[in-house]
């Protein structure tokens, strides 16, 4: 999997298919991506547009099944090529349609917001909701994702936030990246390429999440729970940046980690610590967890930044943090 991540390295794109020498060319984007980029696409590439509604209601069954459609429409084959153009949403749809359409055609990606460039893009981890998040699912790698910076500049400064929670996350797995939060300048090629770099360092050696890869999903427990109990309305980094607080707090009682550490990063980016769900019901969600070892609750809980481990933590820990993290005025 080739990454390149540069100010202008949209721009590349040409070069990368003409060497796949793709059959046909489809390009997955969503109707705001449509607006902002998908112009610079057309006027490198000649490809098919797909074109499906914004949001993360969108990465189901049934768009998938509208994808599969059209590309027998149009006469794609397995020697084709999808493009990905968008955020998470689009980027684990476009990936999980080209792993799954006559068993993979060539896929690249081009992520388009500050989360599918330093995560969702990156490590072969494909999927759709259904009946949970992420349910149904494929391990595929790219042929090549373009990661250009001057993408974010139409990021509304939400979502920058909602990235930054991803961010958040290399920041308790790995010190470097923690002391470049510490100093924090901006979002920058340094940091994306940061965040990359420890994530392919971790799945290089663990693509199929067989054991150490599950360190990725550090805060995702809580965090994949409420996304679901929302209805998806809860963006995915400020699920996850609750869900790095419940770690943490689960964490200090069980190993005396200092809670501290995590919330000083979470407050310098405003990101949200509190919850206002019901704890049982996110239980009952939670216990759908991937990481799940037989209906028990598993966790990825700090022992100190730069160190986590793979837990079962017990139901009474978890519901009386999930209650002491509780505020209903209102957010979420
Ligand atoms: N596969 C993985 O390893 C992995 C990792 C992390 C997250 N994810 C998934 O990623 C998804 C979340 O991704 P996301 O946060 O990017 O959400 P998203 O894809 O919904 O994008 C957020 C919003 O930003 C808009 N947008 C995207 N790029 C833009 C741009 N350049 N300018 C203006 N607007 C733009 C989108 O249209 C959308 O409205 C979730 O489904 C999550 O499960 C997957
Ligand atoms: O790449 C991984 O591995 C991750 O866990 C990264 C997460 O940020 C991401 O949200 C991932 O999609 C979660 O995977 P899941 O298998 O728990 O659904
Ligand atoms: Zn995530």
């Amino acid at each position: 999997m080739g990454v390149v991540i540069g100010k202008g390295s949209i721009k590349k794109l040409k070069s990368f298919v003409d060497e796949l020498s793709p059959y046909k060319t489809a390009i997955i984007t969503n109707t705001t991506l449509e607006k902002l980029w998908l112009g610079k696409i057309l006027e490198q590439v000649s490809a098919t547009p797909i074109v499906i509604p914004d949001g993360e209601e969108f990465k189901s069954l049934e768009t998938a099944r509208q994808i599969w459609k059209e590309l027998l429409e149009i006469g794609f084959t397995r020697k084709s090529l999808i493009i990905g153009l968008g955020g998470g949403v689009v980027t684990d749809l476009a990936a999980f349609v080209a792993s799954t359409f006559m068993r993979g055609t060539y896929l690249g990606l081009i992520p388009t917001t500050l989360l599918a460039q330093v995560d969702a893009a990156i490590g072969g981890k494909t999927g759709i909701n259904f009946e949970g998040k992420n349910i149904i699912g494929t391990f595929y790698l790219p042929e090549f994702v373009i990661t250009d910076p001057e993408t974010l500049k139409t990021l509304p400064e939400v979502e920058i936030l909602n990235g930054l929670g991803e961010v958040v996350k290399y920041g308790i797995l790995d010190s470097g990246v923690y002391r470049k939060l510490k100093f924090f300048r901006g979002i920058d090629e340094g940091l994306i390429g940061e965040c990359v770099n420890v994530k392919l360092r971790i799945v290089e050696k663990d693509m199929r999440e067989r054991g150490r890869r599950r360190i990725l999903n550090l805060g995702h427990t809580v965090g994949h729970a409420m996304e679901k109990v929302s209805g998806y309305r809860i963006k995915h980094g400020f699920a996850v940046s609750i869900g790095l607080m419940a770690s943490a707090l689960i964490a200090e009682k069980i190993n005396g980690f200092d809670s501290g550490k995590v919330e000083e990063l979470l407050d310098r980016f405003n990101l949200p610590k509190k919850h206002s769900f019901e704890p049982k019901e996110l239980l009952k969600v939670m216990k759908m967890d991937k990481k799940a070892w037989y209906g028990r609750l598993v966790f990825v809980l700090p022992e100190d930044i730069g160190k986590v481990a793979v837990r079962e933590v017990d139901e009474k820990t978890v519901s009386t943090v999930l209650e002491a993290m509780r505020d209903d005025s209102g957010h979420n």
